[in-house]
């Protein structure tokens, strides 16, 4: 897992880390470990032009020091000094290498690169002049932006964005990930994000938010002694008269996530075209009356998926009850999540819960605004969690899975191309054959995120070839490039199941 932790518990470690030090040289160690990142980017340090915005802090200070380390190797080095004042060392540091300060902001324009050292962890709230201006200047110009720390005008501890910020193709950042760094919006503007170990580590409290690596995603695998009924049994609750096509792709999701078995409840025409398309499923048609029972009808089951296509009304609303009524997990979807925000008394049970909305469903759930919610992924999805005493996932770019007192999961695949009718089912399919496997069930919500988001890379470029452009997907192509997705992970690191 990427570790990042909030402004308060970097800035705790860090000093802590300075009075064990001499002083200065955690500056140092960031600076190094800044100009290193810069040295090799064309035309490479000697000759470049290379122009540092410095605020009046101690981003600013970095910057500076970076930049003599450049100047020293040869590149012509001038310095924007946009702060009420400057780091006074740094300064002198940069002069003493040959670097220059200039007031004229055209030098931007014509820049190999630039590093943002306006503000670092220090930010609040949007950027203030001349920062915003040098921020929409450095965008309009050609060079390679390389942010110190955070891209300045990206809140480090939230990802918000507030107006205009630096857009960099690389962020230098020290110690620890922050956590703006990996959520959207601010996720947006940091480009690929390179870690400088300034030794920070071992006084670094447990994580505020975390991104699983490729190793960290560990789907149940089968082994020797397996057979459908421990490998899970997953229960799923989908589609209406008029919704067939959601439980054909949440049954596809299921069965491609490796369910032992997928028992699949719902009206006659959708349960006649998943036998039709998933012959492996066993189905139930649920008449008028049938609704209160669905448990019994469709047999054991290890875990319920409800809600996709399943629609709004009273029928509906039986259902998702009947789901929660158990004590199995129940992974809550769609049509489900807008029964739920009607009848939130449903969530009170011991058994756990994971709700997938996106940001306009778990408006309506927890009743904020949409936007809001966009703005302050993190705050809301964290929120949401503690409020409806549920494992919640985010969908949207940059998905979040959010349990109460643990690190938020923020998934590092999936693409835009996601956008589109139908791939949220595939999702919880997906999920509900990890939890009805027994994992629990915010790694599964991780896994299903992380898998999903990877299938439908290799379905939007099949071949990864440079040059070779992407195509826009179904939800079906996601299912059949499930597979692929499971077969990148390492088969040796697999979650060894429920004890
Ligand atoms: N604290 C430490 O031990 C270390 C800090 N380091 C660097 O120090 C940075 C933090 O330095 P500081 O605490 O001095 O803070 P910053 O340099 O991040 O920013 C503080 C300054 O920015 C101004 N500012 C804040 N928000 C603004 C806005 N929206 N518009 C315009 N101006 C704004 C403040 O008034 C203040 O003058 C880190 O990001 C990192 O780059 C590194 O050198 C590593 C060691
Ligand atoms: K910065």
């Amino acid at each position: 897992m990427r570790h990042a932790h909030e402004v308060g518990k970097v800035r705790e470690a860090e000093q802590a880390l300075m009075a064990a030090l001499p002083e200065g040289e955690l500056m140092r160690r960031a600076a190094r470990g800044l100009a290193a990142v810069c040295a090799p980017i064309p035309p490479r340090a000697y000759g470049s032009r290379v122009v540092l915005l410095v605020g009046s802090g101690d981003n600013g200070g970095d910057t500076l020091f970076a930049g003599a380390w450049l100047a020293r190797r040869g590149a012509g080095v001038e310095a924007i000094l946009a702060g009420s004042k400057t780091h006074e060392q740094g300064l002198r540091a940069l002069r003493a290498a040959g670097g220059r300060v200039t007031a004229d902001e055209a030098v931007i324009d014509a820049a190999d690169l630039v590093i943002d050292g306006l503000v670092g962890i220090g930010g609040h709230g949007g950027l203030r002049e001349p920062y915003a201006r040098l921020a929409e200047r450095t965008a309009a110009s050609a060079a390679v932006v390389v942010a110190c720390d955070v891209p300045s005008g990206v809140d480090a501890s939230t990802g918000e964005v507030e107006g205009v910020a630096i857009t960099a193709d690389v962020t230098v950042t020290f110690g620890t990930y922050k956590p703006g760094l990996f959520v959207d919006p601010g996720a947006r503007y940091a480009g690929v994000v390179e870690l400088i170990d300034i030794g920070l580590g071992p006084r670094l409290p447990e994580p505020d938010v975390v991104a699983p690596h490729s190793e960290d995603i560990r789907p149940p695998r089968p082994s020797p002694e397996s057979d459908k009924y421990r490998r899970g049994v997953l229960g799923l609750i989908a589609g209406s008269e008029q919704f067939t096509g959601a439980a054909v792709l949440a049954a596809g999701g299921a069965v491609r996530g490796g369910a032992g078995m997928v028992r699949f409840a719902s009206v006659r025409p959708a349960v006649d075209l998943v036998r039709q398309r998933w012959p492996e499923t066993v189905t139930t048609v649920l008449e008028a009356g049938d609704v209160a029972d669905v448990g019994s009808l469709v047999g054991r089951v290890q875990a319920w998926v409800v809600g996709p296509g399943i629609g709004t009304d009273e029928r509906a609303e039986a259902l998702v009850a009947a789901a929660l009524g158990s004590d199995l997990p129940v992974l809550v979807d769609a049509d489900g999540l807008t029964v739920l925000a009607r009848r939130r008394d449903l969530l009170r049970r011991t058994a756990p819960t994971v709700l997938t909305p996106h940001a306009g469903e778990l408006a309506r759930l927890i009743g904020a605004d949409r936007e809001a919610i966009e703005a302050r992924r993190l705050e809301h999805v964290r929120e949401a969690a503690a409020e409806l005493s549920a494992i919640v996932l985010l969908k949207g770019s940059t998905t979040l899975v959010a349990q109460t007192g643990r690190p938020v999961h923020v998934n590092p695949t999936g693409t835009p191309w996601l956008a589109t009718a139908g791939t949220g089912d595939v999702l919880s399919g997906l999920t509900g054959a990890f939890l009805a496997s027994g994992m629990p069930p915010l790694d599964a919500a991780t896994a299903g995120a992380y898998l999903h988001g990877l299938a439908a890379r290799f379905a939007v470029a099949p071949h990864d070839r440079p040059g070779e452009g992407q195509a826009p997907i179904s939800a079906y192509d996601v299912i059949t490039a499930l597979p692929r997705a499971f077969r990148t992970l390492s088969g040796d690191t697999t979650w060894a199941g429920p004890g």
